[in-house]
Formats: structure tokens, sequence, C-alpha cells
């Protein structure tokens, strides 16, 4: 659905030049929901802006649902963008306009008619769950309200794929989730493809099926989240979940990215006679699997087959970091 290869960005300061993408390759795939992670400054708004172009990249190319946006220009690029909602870290309301004239907005822009704005406006309100304050302000709504009425402007031209811009970086914790929620119920419900960039590893967890580790300019993973989960050595795998530093023997790092029927651990104890103890790590849903991380040392003579059988049985087996 967004297809971007050998992505450049070269910002000419007087002095220097600042590389913020410096050769990104994406792939998003139809329906899915991806998020970009990365610290400030390794060029996920760019990245973002690039995709739409808000800004053209000094290299590379875009194609969105097909369409070559690098190729585009005028009329076209902004017909193509219709395709494209975006959803902004501080909202971004008009604050002289209610709610409803709010979402209503970029339709009065597409030139749609009274009667359509109205119908569209009222499906829009009520898909985030805001009907009932059609008529109120911005100044007037919370954090997440706000988020939810910009979610309903960026989707009044029924964009296939839409954009998000630390969507929920300004929210609590609780309103934060239920921003989430939202998303994943629109990915679904709509079959709208998301593009998310992130700097909390969180939103990751949560809601998306594929993820890039971004630094640099660069992706420095990319992938599926299970796939990514399941690689050795992977960045993502160590930052979604951090194993403390252990001196004790003979501990591995074990990932598994399903849920096991049968007590791995004690079978392990049973069938090769090892001393078995967890010492840390955690179990959590990503992507709806059961994936666990965690840090056991296992003792005894027959270490190296119990090993061997965990690694039968699909599990990832490292030496901790
Ligand atoms: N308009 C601009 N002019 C010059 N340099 C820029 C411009 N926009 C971004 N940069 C630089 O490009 C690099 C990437 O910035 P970008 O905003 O894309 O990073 P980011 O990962 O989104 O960070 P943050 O999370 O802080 O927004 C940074 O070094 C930044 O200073």
């Amino acid at each position: 659905m967004i297809d971007a290869v050998g992505l450049r960005k070269v910002y000419r300061l007087k002095d220097r030049e600042v590389h913020a993408l410096d050769g990104v390759d994406l792939h998003v795939r139809q329906g899915e929901i991806y998020g970009v992670v990365g610290q400030s400054g390794a060029g996920k708004s760019t990245l973002l802006r690039c995709v739409n172009l808000l800004e053209r990249p000094t290299g590379g190319t875009v194609a969105v649902d097909g369409a070559e946006l690098t190729s585009l220009s005028g009329a076209r690029l902004r017909a193509a963008r219709r395709g494209i909602g975006m959803v902004h870290q501080h909202f971004a309301l008009l604050s002289s306009r209610t709610v409803a004239a709010n979402v209503a907005f970029p339709l009065e822009i597409a030139g749609a008619s009274r009667g359509e704005r109205r119908r569209r406006v009222g499906e829009l309100l009520e898909l985030v769950g805001l009907a009932d304050k059609a008529k109120a302000y911005p100044a007037q709504l919370s954090g997440g309200q706000k988020q939810r009425v910009g979610i309903a402007r960026a989707l009044a031209s029924r964009p296939k794929v839409l954009l998000s811009d630390e969507a929920t970086s300004a929210l609590d914790p609780q309103t934060t989730e239920s921003i989430l929620e939202l998303l994943r119920d629109l990915n679904r419900e709509l079959d709208l493809t998301i593009l998310l960039i992130t700097h909390e590893m969180d939103v990751i967890k949560r809601i998306c099926d594929s993820a890039a580790i971004m630094e640099s300019g660069v992706l420095q993973e990319s992938g599926a989240v299970l796939d990514l989960l399941a690689r050795p050595g992977s960045l993502l795998a160590r930052s979604l979940f951090p194993l403390p530093a252990t001196e004790a023997p003979d501990v591995v790092a074990l990932t598994y990215t399903r849920q096991f029927d049968e007590p791995l651990m004690s079978q392990l104890t049973r069938k090769f006679d090892v001393d078995v103890n967890v010492l840390g790590g955690a179990v959590e849903t990503v992507s709806r699997s059961s994936v666990g991380r965690l840090n056991v040392q296992i003792q005894g003579a027959n270490r190296d087959a119990a090993l061997d059988y965990l690694v039968d049985k699909g599990l990832l087996v490292e030496v901790p970091a």
C-alpha cells in the first residue's frame, strides 16, 4: 500500500547538511498498522512528511495505493493526497470552529454540498464516539476528545491510508489506550492502512502488526513485529522486552512468539533432569500472540540437550547481552 524506495532527504543549512533520511526503504502492506519508532531526531517526522509529499524527498520514490506520488505535482498530487489522512500530535484543530465545522473543513475544500457535509460529519463523529460534541468548541474538549476530532477530520475524505504523527504522545496513559483502541478499531472496520510514528515502545506493543526501528535517517530493522522478535539479536526484542543484566552462570535468554500448550519448563526438568530457574523477563500479548522473553538459568549434565530441545520447539535461545 505504501512503498518508499531509497528515500533521501537532505536539509541544506548555512554551514552544513543534515541527512534526515539516508536511504529508507519502507513497505507497508494493505490493512496493516505499521509503526516507526525512534528517538528524537531520528528522522521519523521527515519520513512521514515525505510519504505524503508534504515535503519533497531529495531522492528516491514514494508510491501510495499504486500512485507514484514523487512523479506527480499540482492538482494530480493534491488529488492523490486526498487518499491519505493525517493526524497530528497537537491535534491542529481550528479553535474558532465547532467540532462539526472542524471535521467538515476538508469536505468544504473538496467542494462537498452542505447536505453531504452534514451527513458525513454525523457519520464521522459517530465513528469516533463524539456524536454529542458536534456543537462544542475545541477549548471545551479533553485531549483525547480533541484527538478524536483530529481523527474524524483525517477520515473525512475516506482515505485508504492514515498517517499518524505521534498521535498519543501528548495524552495520559489511559487516554492513550483509548485512542490506540480507536485506531485499531478503525483499522479493522474500514480496512484502513495506518503508518504511525512514535517514540513510545508501548504503542508498537499494543497495536502494530509491523514495525521499523529508525536511527540517524536509516531503518535499522523492519518487518512483521512477531518475525522481528523471533530474530537473533533483534533490536526490537531488546527494546520491547529489555532483560535485566545478570551475572548468574548458565543463563540463556529465551524468546518465544506463540502460546505453548505444554508446560515447557517442567518438561525440561522431567525429560532432561536439569534445574530450571526463571530469573526475570516478561510475557505479554503482542500482535494478538503471546510473546515471552525470559532470562532462564538451566543447569545440569544434560543442559545442551535441553537447549536443543527448546530450539526444536521453536524458541530463540541466546546468550543474554
Ligand atoms: N526543516 C528542517 N530544516 C533543517 N533540518 C531539519 C528540518 N526538519 C528536520 N530537520 C533535521 O532532520 C533531522 C530529523 O528530524 P525529524 O524531525 O524528522 O526527527 P524525528 O525523529 O521526527 O524527531 P522528533 O521525535 O523530535 O520529532 C534532525 O536532525 C532535524 O534537526
